[in-house]
């Protein structure tokens, strides 16, 4: 187990399902287009990701990051190319599918009448965790979300619905997860755990694929990026993605 800032703290969350083969590819893209109907946004993306590996994805605004999540995530149809996701084009309306990735876009959306706690409690059991009310409780301590567990979200702050969006992702095992810029709205010290609990979910055999805008996040998952743009997409070192970054790109 990789020795993570907050310790035991960062393995909150149940095990993930160990992948059938974890030499095949998570995901496997080549010449994948993405778009909305009126060309691709970005370049051909070629992306390979493993169990156990955190990959980046970055770019400037408008990139196209977004757009590659929600095609893995099988919420948009590739324009062209290949995409396997778990071996197999990705649908997001097959049950088999969401019980083995977890995905947090940049959308907020809730039951009203259900607490912090109840959210959590919700997307556990439905994904079969045993004894989900522990593990709730794990990822609450985790995300500092104790003393707002009990509260609707109408009375959490932005910052906190933000944990909690990103909590219902750790309550539940997973072989893929999919995060859309997790440090949005995140202080310094909740970005740290974030790096940490994304971590120990890779170190548990789950594959990680992430946007991110966060240089801080980038080296601390200090996996390889691939650097979006409009005319090539390279795959490159978390220090190389920095200078990108740093360099505008
Ligand atoms: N639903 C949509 N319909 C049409 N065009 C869209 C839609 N969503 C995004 N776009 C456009 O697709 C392009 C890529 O957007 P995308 O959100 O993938 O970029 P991004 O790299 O995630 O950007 P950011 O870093 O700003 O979040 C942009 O030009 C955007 O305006």
């Amino acid at each position: 187990m990789r020795t993570t800032r907050l310790g035991r703290r960062a393995q909150a969350g149940p095990p993930t399902t160990p992948p059938g083969d974890a030499t095949s590819p998570l995901v496997h893209a080549r010449e994948l287009s993405v778009g909305y109907g009126a060309g691709p946004v970005c370049a051909p993306v070629d992306l390979d990701l493993t169990p156990g590996e955190v990959l980046a994805l970055v770019g400037p605004n408008g990139a196209g990051k977004s757009t590659v999540l929600r095609a893995v995530l099988g919420l948009l149809e590739p324009l062209g190319g290949t995409l396997e996701v778990l071996g197999a084009t990705p649908d997001e309306r097959a049950a088999s599918f969401r019980a083995r990735v977890a995905g947090v876009m940049d959308d907020d959306s809730w039951f009203p009448a259900l607490t912090t706690r109840e959210h959590l409690l919700v997307t556990a059991a439905g994904h079969g965790v045993t004894s989900p009310g522990a593990v709730v409780d794990d990822v609450l301590g985790t995300v500092g979300l104790v003393d707002r567990a009990d509260v609707l979200p109408s009375a959490l702050s932005s910052g906190q619905r933000r944990r909690l969006l990103l909590a219902a992702a750790f309550v539940r095992p997973c072989d893929l997860l999919v995060l859309d810029e997790p440090e949005q709205r995140l202080d310094t010290e909740m970005r740290g755990t974030l790096a940490d609990l994304v971590l120990a979910r890779a170190t548990q055999g789950a594959g990680v694929l992430v946007a991110t805008h966060d240089g801080t996040l980038l080296q601390a998952l200090s996996g390889d990026a691939v650097v979006i743009g409009e005319r090539t997409c390279e795959r490159m070192g978390a220090a190389a993605a920095l200078a990108r970054m740093e360099g505008g790109v």
